[in-house]
């Protein structure tokens, strides 16, 4: 039997690395973008790094007419295309033993019965019974039907082994869409089962929030509203749409990027201390700070909402074509690539402080990051000096230059008295000297593993959706068009009316 050795890697040394049960990972919609862009590569990886459990196997299931031979070649390109490392032939010539193919179409049930069979030939050839991971790498009007085929077929129940399915975003288009799928989920898995995947959850930098505030004494006293004057979360993007029009015209920024990933970073800065970091305790404190956030108000939709759409502008020397004039778009297309807002967390830590939130496409450049800017301190003894003392900054980079910084004024050498900010800083580059693994890598493992601290549950999900909705249907009912803004941008400038008064955006 083929088994991927544990390698020695010295980022890794040292660390504790629970080992997973033997594993088949079954990808439905092995063929598409994200499977080649970021799953086979994160499987590579893990193979790379020795963590990759005894007895693993790999399906591939979509239409395309390939061979077992066929889908290892696309992995290979995929991984030689994708992956983070310049592929180690023997690792990789190791995995593909590992590679199956299963052709075939999502609605037809003998598809179905053909997997079961080859599953139950690994358990017989491998000698020992495998846990079934069934990934859901397809567009979401697949994500029930393949559930149900799958309890249909008796594949969601093992004995003596686990079984999971792991569910890509979106879950639903609106909250209603959210609740029924779960609800079909649900029907045929427990909810220990299902894994929805929020991919920010499983970059170091956003896990690192977590280690930030809870294991630090320093930041508890002022992480609150008696000394933040308020929070804002950035994701900006320099890339446009990327071929994905008919996905994007149907989603927008607040859909794609707010309701999820934004909002769980929200979550991880706003939550309080969980008990203890597992799936439950983490998952609960996450919910019950959702459900603390207040969207506005439909009167107050326009001083606390704006949205976006980039018109033809120049990035990073480029110049690129408006998004109405991308591929795929409808050339009247009111979808929003921009978003910012203003929300309120209505409890006892965080009332009053205002949480602004903007992401858009094709923006002046790639930056993720969370700052809080600390109250002004009460009474400045050196204004006179000509200083300016600007508030204390806590920033968090998720990407790119990972790490946290923290603003502080330093006197001006050889001034008599005037100020600066300056900035003290941690920066993971540095620090530990090695590259942070991809996200979908932790996520799969973390499945494998049967640890869902870095998924999300059906109550976030729901929760996400409960501060998103209103919004939608307040745009909706206005029916105003997007407001134009340059590509290479830092997006349009009426993102200031949000702002309360003294509060301002940090440069992009
Ligand atoms: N791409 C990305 O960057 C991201 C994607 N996601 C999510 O991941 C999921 C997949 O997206 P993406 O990879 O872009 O989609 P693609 O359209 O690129 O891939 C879809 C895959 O499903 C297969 N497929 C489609 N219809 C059927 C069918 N009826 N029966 C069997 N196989 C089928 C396709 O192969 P074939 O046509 O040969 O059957 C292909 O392998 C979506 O939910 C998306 O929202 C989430 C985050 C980022
Ligand atoms: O989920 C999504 O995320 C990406 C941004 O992810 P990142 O890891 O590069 O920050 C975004 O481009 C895409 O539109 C969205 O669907």
């Amino acid at each position: 039997m083929a088994v991927v050795e544990r390698r020695r890697n010295p980022l890794t040394e040292g660390l504790e690395r629970p080992v997973a049960a033997p594993t088949a990972l079954v990808i439905f919609g092995a063929t598409g973008d994200l499977a080649r862009r970021k799953l086979l590569p994160a499987v590579y990886n893990l193979a790379h790094d020795g963590a990759l459990p005894h007895g693993f196997r790999l399906i591939g299931v979509a239409r395309g007419e390939l061979d077992d031979q066929g889908y290892r070649e696309l992995i290979a390109t995929a991984v030689e295309r994708f992956s983070r490392r310049r592929p180690d032939r023997d690792v990789l010539a190791r995995l593909l033993e590992l590679a199956t193919y299963e052709p075939g179409s999502f609605d037809d049930s003998e598809l179905y019965v053909r997997l079961r069979q080859r599953l139950e030939r690994f358990d017989r050839d491998d000698c020992l019974r495998h846990n079934r991971i069934f990934y859901l790498a397809t567009a979401p009007a697949f994500f029930a039907p393949i559930v149900e085929a799958l309890g249909a077929a008796e594949l969601t129940r093992l004995e003596e082994a686990e079984v999971r399915a792991v569910v890509e975003k979106p879950i639903g288009r609106s909250l209603d869409e959210a609740r029924e799928l779960n609800r079909r989920l649900r029907a045929v898995l427990e909810e220990r089962q299902i894994y929805r995947i929020d991919h920010y959850l499983g970059k170091e930098t956003v896990q690192n929030i977590l280690a930030l505030r809870f294991a630090n004494g320093l930041f508890e006293p002022f992480w609150n509203r008696n000394y933040v004057d308020y929070v804002q979360i950035t994701v900006a993007e320099d890339i446009g749409i990327e071929g994905r029009a008919g996905y994007y015209e149907s989603s927008g920024a607040l859909r794609d990027l707010v309701q999820n990933h934004m909002l769980q970073l929200l979550a991880l800065i706003a939550m309080e201390p969980p008990v203890r970091f597992a799936a439950d305790p983490v998952r609960d404190e996450k919910a019950k700070v959702l459900r603390a956030v207040r969207p506005p108000a439909p009167q107050q939709i326009d001083e606390a909402t704006v949205r976006g759409q980039y018109v033809r502008g120049v990035v990073e020397g480029e110049e690129v074509p408006g998004y109405r004039e991308e591929d795929g778009v409808d050339p009247q297309s009111r979808t929003e690539t921009y978003v910012a807002l203003r929300l309120a967390v209505e409890n006892w830590r965080w009332a009053g402080v205002p949480f602004y939130l903007r992401t858009g496409k094709r923006l002046v450049r790639k930056l993720t990051e969370i700052a809080l800017t600390l109250k002004p301190v009460p009474h400045l003894a050196f204004q006179a000096e000509g200083g300016i003392a600007q508030q204390n900054e806590i920033v968090l980079s998720v990407q790119p230059n990972e790490g946290v910084a923290i603003s502080i004024n330093a006197k001006i050498p050889g001034s008599r008295m005037q100020m600066r900010p300056v900035k003290l800083e941690f920066l993971y580059g540095s620090t530990f000297l090695s590259e942070s693994p991809e996200a979908y890598e932790r996520l799969i493992l973390d499945a494998m593993l049967g640890d869902a601290t870095l998924f999300t549950r059906e109550d976030e999900v729901a929760a996400q959706w409960a501060i998103c909705q209103p919004i939608l249907d307040a745009w909706a009912r206005k029916g105003e068009p997007p407001l134009p803004y340059q590509a290479g941008s830092e997006g349009p400038a009426a993102a200031n009316r949000i702002l309360l008064p003294g509060h301002r955006w940090r440069r992009l």
